[in-house]
């Protein structure tokens, strides 16, 4: 009988003080071949197999190898037919066995053809286990134990109780808080270790009953002993604040693997058998799957014997298997078959835990305790904490910190813009009647839909009577969009100067304008026409970028790059631009009365462009958006109506306050918001490109509109396929491609696009959530959002298109017209195709057909303020809006 060492008492007690112990681990396969029997020495039998060290074992008959067998096994450990059990067990079964007193369940069973000594090695393990466990519990008189005893044993799928004369079979239970359990089994608690000795007979005395009922089938069912040792400190017995540690060890017995391995041959046609051992049949396929790793399904449920025996067998326990042998050459087939057996279960993983029971207080307690150590942790980081973890934690404060600054920063921006525009609306128009008295002006106004850029020597001229305020009384509030609340139908628009140097043909960069005439600074902001900064006001702003864009939350952590800097700063650096004044319209209110005239298509409304000598030619051939000039049933009055701006002015605006009111029964999303996003990105971008140019960042002496052509198809298609990525409306994109043209003017709005769109898609792929008018915005939702919409888009297909018209389009877009859901395979088919342009501008083109949209580019941009250049003195045609007009 062994004792327990004292090394092994230390690491069992260290288990149960650390609460660990066990975790993943390799099940213990040995191998162990037994010497020939007498019976085999009588046949002459010859032994093949040989252990030739201690972990190899090596098969000898070279006559009747085959080839692509293997000759060789290899496992954590083999025995020779004269080793004792007792070396068996001290030298990987013990450790095993015992973590039971730590907590940590544990199996060991013996695996095998008949007689090749399973039970013979069985009855030398149970003996050696049960009296090491009784060693420790002498030990240990600071714990209290309870020991408990069971037996049972499996046959043709019948579990039967061996402590029990009733032969009723047992049923196998899965209960939710103990997992697997056998319903009414014996279990009887261990007095002493003669006890259990008068249980073991017993046990054995019901085996033999049944063996004689079963016929000599004894080699086909399996045994099990199950040992289950409940154990606390003795001091805390009986309190509500013990901890019990509770575990079993399984001594299993198995059937003879003969008829497994004919199974496993044979195949199905065994099961047909009367004598089928479905349970080592089936342990054996669990063992073959769990060898492959823990991939899909593992059939433990189809067997008595797995689903007993699951926890040992790749769950919580510690398993060790050892394989017994017949050496004889008669049984080479079954000891090959065995050894197959073996090398599959030694690929087999379990993870095992300590099972710790504790009571509710003491849990409570434990937690308390625990919480308490990790706060003492993070206070006080010693040297015995864990660095990785603390690093972790902090690294996430640090995180959520840093995301409370940029959203803290956002809102000062934000803060910082309303408060520059509301200082300069009242420095403008001090400005304004100082100016006024000193010398005529020429002026660009713009009156959101109410005046047109015109020449005026007196801006007071374009206040009408029906003004609801005056510009002279001060604040004034940014232009958003015609589709505000009425509190603010009245709105106050930028107006910009033009410096005399400017009229009289000097053309100078925007650094040397700045440079060598500060005074005039302003103007770059002024000269982004309606997103005005003043230059006085602007504070240093954070290096991250950030606002709001059509709802979209956005920031880029990177200062703006030299190319996106130089391109906004050019974009109005073709001008010399002075301080601007403001001016008020009250464009709901009262009849339109400004004109879309003629000049403003074809002369200078500023005199600024008889002097301005445009872009080089290769600029202006610029690479565009191209429409296809196809017309999707076209209201051709409506469209020469739209198309100039020389026509009926009050219709234009009635139409546009038309298009954003009527877009509400369907849900489209409106020009106004849409503008009113791109203007606040744009005056923030630009707002940092007028900081870096304060700090002398700036290279003057490239010009970015020499790359722009280049530059802009690139933007085209990142934006086009960023659009499809983040799911971004298709009513969206098709108010940006109608309005943001190839002008290097509009630049600014194709990179802040970018950038959002950027921003936008590496939120979704870091599956975070962006922010939309304050909802949130995932993208899940987005798509849903877009599926909406195009939904939307093909209700709309029957009230914008004629029976003729539709027809018309589902044949160029390969729809068949007798298709139940044509309207919707063609919706669907919209901004699908991001690598082609033509498809996009076809796109683009019937959405606008779709929601009512006219295209009215430079007319569009400038009502709303989104100009950055005043207009050309010849409307050259390009990019998307000369097409457009030709399809609306
Ligand atoms: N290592 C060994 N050394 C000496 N004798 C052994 C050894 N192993 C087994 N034997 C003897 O071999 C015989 C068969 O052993 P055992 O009954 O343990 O086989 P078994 O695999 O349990 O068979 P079954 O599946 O039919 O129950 C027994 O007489 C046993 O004493």
């Amino acid at each position: 009988m062994g004792a327990i060492g004292a090394e092994d008492l230390m690491n069992w007690e260290k288990m149960q003080v650390m609460g660990n112990g066990g975790g993943e681990e390799k099940i213990l396969v040995m191998v162990r071949l037994r010497p020939l029997s007498e019976k085999e020495i009588t046949r002459n039998e010859v032994a093949d197999w040989e252990c030739i060290n201690s972990t190899t074992i090596l098969y000898r008959n070279s006559l009747q190898e085959r080839s692509g067998l293997p000759t060789a096994y290899s496992f954590d450990r083999v025995y020779r037919g004269d080793c004792k059990t007792r070396e068996v067990y001290d030298e990987g079964i013990k450790d095993i066995a015992l973590s039971v007193v730590g907590g940590i369940n544990s199996t060991v069973f013996a695996y095998g053809q008949t007689s090749s000594g399973k039970t013979y090695t069985m009855n030398g393990i149970t003996e050696y286990t049960v009296a090491d466990i009784y060693d420790y519990i002498q030990r240990h008189e600071e714990r209290a134990f309870v020991l408990k005893f069971s037996a049972m044993e499996i046959y043709n799928e019948v579990v039967r109780d061996l402590l029990s004369t009733d032969n009723t079979p047992l049923r196998i239970l899965d209960d939710p808080e103990k997992g697997t359990i056998i319903e009414k089994l014996t279990e009887e608690t261990l007095r002493d270790w003669s006890h259990l000795k008068e249980l073991l007979s017993i046990c054995e005395a019901q085996r033999q009953i049944g063996e004689t009922s079963l016929n000599e089938t004894s080699s086909r069912s399996h045994q099990i002993l199950r040992l289950t040792i409940e154990s606390s400190a003795r001091e805390f017995l009986g309190k509500s604040n013990s901890t019990t540690l509770a575990a079993s060890v399984n001594l299993v017995d198995l059937a003879g693997s003969e008829r497994a391995s004919q199974a496993l041959s044979v195949g199905q046609r065994l099961k047909e058998g009367c004598h089928i051992n479905r349970s080592l049949l089936t342990l054996g396929t669990v063992i073959r799957k769990l060898s492959k790793g823990r991939h899909g399904h593992v059939n433990y449920r189809d067997s008595k014997l797995t689903r007993i025996l699951q926890p040992a067998l790749g769950g919580n326990a510690r398993t060790a298997i050892i394989c017994t042998l017949s050496p004889a050459r008669s049984h080479v087939e079954q000891s090959r078959n065995t050894l197959l057996f073996a090398c599959c279960a030694k690929e087999v993983s379990t993870n095992a835990q300590v099972n710790v029971v504790m009571s509710d207080k003491a849990l409570v307690k434990q937690l308390q305790k625990e919480v308490a150590r990790l706060e003492s942790e993070l206070r006080t980081p010693g040297p015995t904490c864990d660095h990785a973890i603390l690093l972790r934690k902090k690294d996430m404060q640090i995180e959520k910190l840093e995301k409370e600054i940029r959203e803290l920063k956002k809102q000062r921006d934000l803060a910082h813009s309303r408060v520059e525009d509301l200082l300069q609306a009242a420095g403008n128009d001090k400005d304004s009647r100082i100016h006024k008295e000193n010398q005529p002006v020429y002026e660009t106004c713009r009156c959101n839909g109410k005046s047109n850029p015109l020449l005026s020597e007196n801006s007071e001229d374009h206040y009408s009577s029906d003004d609801i305020s005056d510009p002279s009384q001060g604040v004034e509030e940014p232009l958003i969009g015609i589709e505000e609340d009425s509190d603010e139908i009245c709105k106050e628009v930028r107006c910009i100067e033009m410096d005399e140097s400017v009229q009289n043909g000097t053309y100078e960069s925007f650094g040397q304008s700045v440079s060598e005439s500060h005074e005039s600074r302003p103007t770059l902001s002024d000269s982004v026409n309606g997103l005005i900064v003043e230059e006085e006001s602007l504070s240093p702003l954070p290096r991250v970028v950030s606002g709001v864009h059509n709802g979209y939350s956005y920031g880029h952590p990177d200062v703006l790059s030299p190319g996106a800097r130089s391109t906004s700063m050019t974009g109005s650096g073709s001008l010399k631009l002075t301080r601007s004044r403001s001016c008020r319209a009250n464009f709901m209110a009262g009849p339109p009365d400004f004109e879309m005239d003629e000049q403003s298509e074809s002369t200078p409304p500023t005199g600024l462009e008889k002097d301005f000598t445009g872009r080089p030619e290769g600029v202006l051939l610029r690479k565009q958006w191209k429409l296809p000039p196809v017309i999707y049933g076209a209201n051709s009055s409506k469209l020469s109506r739209n198309d100039s701006l020389s026509s009926d002015c009050s219709s234009f605006i009635d139409e546009l306050k038309n298009q954003n009111c009527t877009n509400g029964d369907e849900d489209i999303p409106t020009l106004g918001s849409f503008v009113a996003g791109l203007r606040e990105m744009a005056k923030l971008q630009v707002q940092e490109t007028v900081r870096q140019d304060e700090n002398n960042v700036r290279d003057v002496a490239l010009d970015p509109m020499h790359d722009w052509p280049l530059k802009f198809e690139k933007l085209q298609k990142l934006i086009i396929e960023l659009w499809k990525a983040c799911n971004v409306s298709l009513v969206h994109r098709t108010y940006f491609v109608l309005l943001i043209k190839d002008d290097f003017a509009d630049s600014i709005y194709m990179e802040v696009e970018h950038r959002r769109l950027s921003f936008l898609k590496e939120t979704f792929l870091m599956g975070k959530t962006a922010v939309q008018n304050g909802h949130s915005l995932t993208l899940g939702s987005s798509k849903k959002a877009l599926r909406r919409e195009r939904e939307m888009l093909s209700r709309l297909m029957r009230k914008r298109y004629t029976g003729d018209e539709r027809n018309r389009l589902y044949n160029e877009w390969g729809i068949n017209i007798n298709s139940k859901r044509r309207r919707s395979q063609l919706v669907q088919l919209l901004w699908s195709d991001t690598e082609n342009v033509e498809h996009i501008t076809k796109s683009a083109a019937i959405v606008a057909k779709l929601i009512g949209f006219s295209e009215h580019g430079q007319a569009h941009k400038e009502m709303f303020g989104l100009s950055f250049t005043p207009p050309r003195t010849s409307r050259r045609s390009f990019g998307w809006k000369n097409s457009m007009s030709s399809l609306l």
